[in-house]
C-alpha cells in the first residue's frame, strides 16, 4: 500500500447524481417509488402492464410510435395547471416542450410515480429541476436536434431586421408602398456579439461569419480553442456592450443570465445596436429594453421568447414599430421537430428502462463502460451501507461516515459518485421512510446533515480491478456489536468483490469472508470446538440455510469472530437460542 492519494474530498453536495436503474442491480430500483406509494403502482403496472408516458405538448410522430412500442402513451396537450396535477399521479414519465410548467406541485401531486421528465428541447427553465431531484425524478432533455434551427432562425431574425422583413411586409399588405421608410443596414463588416457561444451560438457566429460580419462572443465557460477554430474572438461582458453593432442571445436562463440585460447594459451599448433573442425572454429586462427603443438607444429588436409566453396582447415591445417578433419558433421546422420527437423519446423510454441517461439534466452522466465495471461495486456499496447503519444502537445518529475506496489505479481513474450515492442509499434506507435513487442521494444525504467523506488509498497492486476493497465507517455512535467497531472507535465493515459477486472482508478490526447474498449473523465468541456445530444445528432445526460461514479469531483460545450468511431469517427463537450458547459474547442479525 502507497498510502493515501491526494483527493480526499468532502462531498456536501448542492447538486444530485444519478443515472438510472438497471434491474441488475440491488434491492429496490433507483426510480422505485417511494413506499407509500408502492401497492397503487405495482396496481397500475398489474392492470397497465406497460409504463404510462404523458405527453403535454405536441410531439413529432416518430417519436410518439417509438414510445408506443415501451409504453401507453396518452397525448393530452393544453392541460390546465389542475389538470396536469390530476393526471400525473398516473404517469411514470412525462414530456414537454417549452409551453409546460412543470412546477413543484406538480412532483408532489406524482406522490413518487413520476420517474422521469423529457423535456423535447434544449431549455429546462420551465421545469422546478430543484423538486424533480428533491422527488428523485430524473430530467433529460433533447439538446442537440433543434440546434441548427435555432441558428437558422437566428439568421432569419438577424436579416428581416436589418432590412425590416416584417414591417415592410405589414406595409405592402396593408396596399402602402413605402420605399423609403423601410431602407435597411447592412450586415457586411458589422460587429456581432453572440452572447452565449455554445451550441446554437457558435452555429449562428459561424453563419454571420458567412456573411460577412465581424464576429465576437461572451461566454465565460466556452473553450477558446472552439472560438479559434470558427475565428471568433472571446471577449468581457463589457466589451460585448460597446463594441457591437448587432448582438444575438444564446445563453440559457438562468439566475446569473437573467435579466442580464437591464438599463445598466444598455447604459453602455453602441447608440443604435440592434438585438437579436432566440435565447429565453428572461435573459433581457424586457421594460429596460423598451425603454432602450424607445430613447434610440437600441435601434431594433428581433425577438423569437417573451418572458410570459404568450405575451399579453398589449404587450408594448410586441407592437413596438422597430421589434420583429415571433412566437417562439426557434425550434420549429420539421426537421428539428422530428429529431427532438425522437432524441427525448429515446432518452424517456431509455431512463424507463433504466439505462444510461446521456442527456440527464439533474444527474451526472456515468458512461456504459464505466457502469458495467463498477456494477458489482455498486451492489457491495449499498450493502456495506445497510450493514454498518444496522450495526448502529445510539450515539450523536448517523451524521458522519467515511468511505474509503482502496485501488491499484491511478487516483483519477475511479468515477466515485455511484458508489457515494449507494452507500448513502444503504445508510438512509433501512432507518427511514424516504427513498433514495442515484438522482436525490446527495439531496436526502444533505437534507437529513448525513455527512459523506471520501477517501480514496491507492495500491500497487494490478490495476485490472477498479477496486480492491471498499470500507464504510461510522463514527460518533454505539454498536450494538461492540467487536464492530475498530480501533478508532468507528463502526467499520469493509467488503471486496469476488468473481462478480460482492464479499464482507471486515468487520471492526475482524477479517471475515463471507458473501453479501441473503442476511448475516455476525458472532463474536470464546474460541473453542464445537460453537460452529451448535449455532449451525439450531439454524438447520429451523430449515435455515447457510450459504456461507468464516471465522476469524484473535489468536488460539482467545476471542472469534464468526460470520454466517443466511438465506432465510431465522426466528426470534432462533436467534435467541444462538445467543443462549455460553461461549457466544456478542451476536447481530443483519439484513442485506
Ligand atoms: N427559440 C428557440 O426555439 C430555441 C431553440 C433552441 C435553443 N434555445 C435556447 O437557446 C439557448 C442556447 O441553447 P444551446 O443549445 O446553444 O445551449 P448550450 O448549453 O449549448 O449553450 C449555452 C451557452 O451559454 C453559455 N453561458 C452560460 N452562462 C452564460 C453567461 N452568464 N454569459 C454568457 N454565456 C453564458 C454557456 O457556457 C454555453 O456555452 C438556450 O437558452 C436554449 O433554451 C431556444
Ligand atoms: O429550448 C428549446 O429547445 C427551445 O426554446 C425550443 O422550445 P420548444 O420546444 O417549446 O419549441
Amino acid at each position: 500500500m502507497s498510502g493515501l492519494s491526494s483527493w480526499n474530498l468532502t462531498i456536501f453536495p448542492d447538486t444530485t447524481l444519478s443515472f438510472p436503474w438497471r434491474p441488475s442491480l440491488p434491492s429496490r430500483p433507483l426510480f422505485s417509488p417511494p413506499r407509500k406509494r408502492k401497492t397503487l403502482v405495482v396496481l397500475a403496472m398489474v392492470f397497465g402492464g406497460k409504463p404510462t408516458v404523458l405527453v403535454a405538448e405536441k410531439l413529432g410522430d416518430a417519436g410518439i410510435q417509438l414510445l408506443k412500442t415501451f409504453a401507453n402513451v396518452d397525448c393530452s396537450y393544453n392541460l390546465s395547471p389542475e389538470e396536469l396535477c390530476t393526471k400525473i399521479s398516473l404517469c411514470d414519465a412525462l414530456i414537454v416542450r417549452s409551453g409546460t410548467k412543470v412546477t413543484r406541485e406538480v412532483f408532489e401531486s406524482s406522490m413518487g410515480r413520476l420517474k422521469v421528465v423529457g423535456r423535447a428541447g434544449v431549455g429546462t427553465d420551465n421545469v422546478d429541476i430543484s423538486a424533480a431531484t428533491e422527488h428523485g425524478c430524473l430530467v433529460v432533455n433533447a439538446p442537440t436536434a433543434n440546434t441548427i434551427a435555432a441558428a437558422e432562425h437566428g439568421i432569419a431574425l438577424l436579416t428581416a431586421m436589418a432590412r425590416n422583413v416584417a414591417q415592410a411586409d405589414a406595409s405592402v399588405k396593408a396596399g402602402k408602398w413605402e420605399r423609403n421608410k423601410y431602407v435597411g443596414v447592412s450586415l457586411v463588416g458589422k460587429t456581432l456579439a453572440v452572447m452565449g457561444f455554445g451550441k446554437v451560438g457558435s452555429e449562428v457566429a459561424r453563419r454571420a461569419k458567412g456573411l460577412g460580419m465581424h464576429v465576437i462572443a461572451h461566454d465565460p465557460y466556452a473553450p477558446a480553442e472552439r472560438a479559434r477554430a470558427i475565428g471568433v474572438e472571446l471577449v468581457t461582458f463589457k466589451e460585448a456592450l460597446v463594441t457591437a453593432d448587432f448582438i444575438s442571445m444564446h445563453m440559457p436562463l438562468t439566475p446569473a443570465t437573467s435579466k442580464m440585460f437591464n438599463d445598466e447594459a444598455f447604459s453602455r451599448v453602441k447608440k443604435g445596436v440592434r438585438i437579436v433573442n432566440v435565447a429565453r425572454g428572461g435573459v433581457i429586462d424586457e421594460e429596460a429594453l423598451l425603454r432602450a427603443l424607445d430613447e434610440g438607444i437600441v435601434a431594433q429588436a428581433a425577438l423569437d421568447v417573451f418572458t410570459e409566453e404568450p405575451p399579453l396582447q398589449e404587450n408594448k415591445l410586441v407592437l413596438h414599430e422597430y421589434v420583429t417578433a415571433t412566437p417562439h419558433l426557434g425550434a420549429s421546422t420539421t426537421e428539428a421537430q422530428e429529431g427532438v420527437a425522437l432524441e427525448i423519446a429515446e432518452a424517456v423510454v431509455g431512463a424507463l428502462k433504466g439505462d444510461l441517461a446521456a442527456t440527464a439534466v439533474n444527474a451526472p452522466m456515468v458512461p456504459a463502460e464505466v457502469l458495467l465495471e463498477l456494477s458489482p461495486y455498486v451492489v457491495l456499496t449499498e450493502k456495506l451501507g445497510r450493514l454498518a447503519v444496522q450495526l448502529v444502537t445510539g450515539g450523536n445518529g448517523v451524521k458522519f461516515v467515511k468511505a474509503t475506496y482502496a485501488s491499484s489505479r491511478g487516483p483519477d481513474d475511479l468515477d466515485t459518485r455511484l458508489l457515494r450515492a449507494m452507500i448513502t442509499k444503504g445508510l438512509i434506507e433501512p432507518i427511514s421512510s424516504v427513498f433514495v435513487n442515484l438522482v436525490n442521494a446527495d439531496f436526502i444525504a444533505k437534507q437529513r446533515g448525513l455527512r459523506l467523506t471520501e477517501e480514496r488509498i491507492v495500491l500497487d497492486g494490478s490495476p485490472e480491478k477498479p477496486l480492491e476493497f471498499i470500507q464504510v465507517r461510522i463514527a460518533n455512535v454505539e454498536s450494538k456489536f461492540a467487536s464492530a467497531m475498530c480501533d478508532s472507535g468507528e463502526i467499520t465493515v469493509e467488503g471486496t468483490v469476488k468473481d462478480g459477486k460482492p464479499y464482507l472482508s471486515k468487520v471492526g478490526s475482524f477479517g471475515v469472508d463471507v458473501s453479501l447474498e441473503g442476511s448475516i449473523i455476525l458472532c463474536r465468541q470464546v474460541d473453542q470446538p464445537g460453537i460452529i456445530g451448535k449455532v449451525g444445528s439450531i439454524l438447520g432445526e429451523e430449515n435455515v440455510n447457510v450459504n456461507f460461514m468464516s471465522v476469524c479469531r484473535i489468536a488460539p483460545g482467545k476471542q472469534a469472530v464468526m460470520a454466517i450468511g443466511v438465506d432465510d431469517e431465522p426466528s426470534r427463537d432462533a436467534l435467541k437460542k444462538i445467543g443462549e450458547i455460553s461461549a457466544v459474547e456478542e451476536f447481530v442479525f443483519l439484513k442485506l
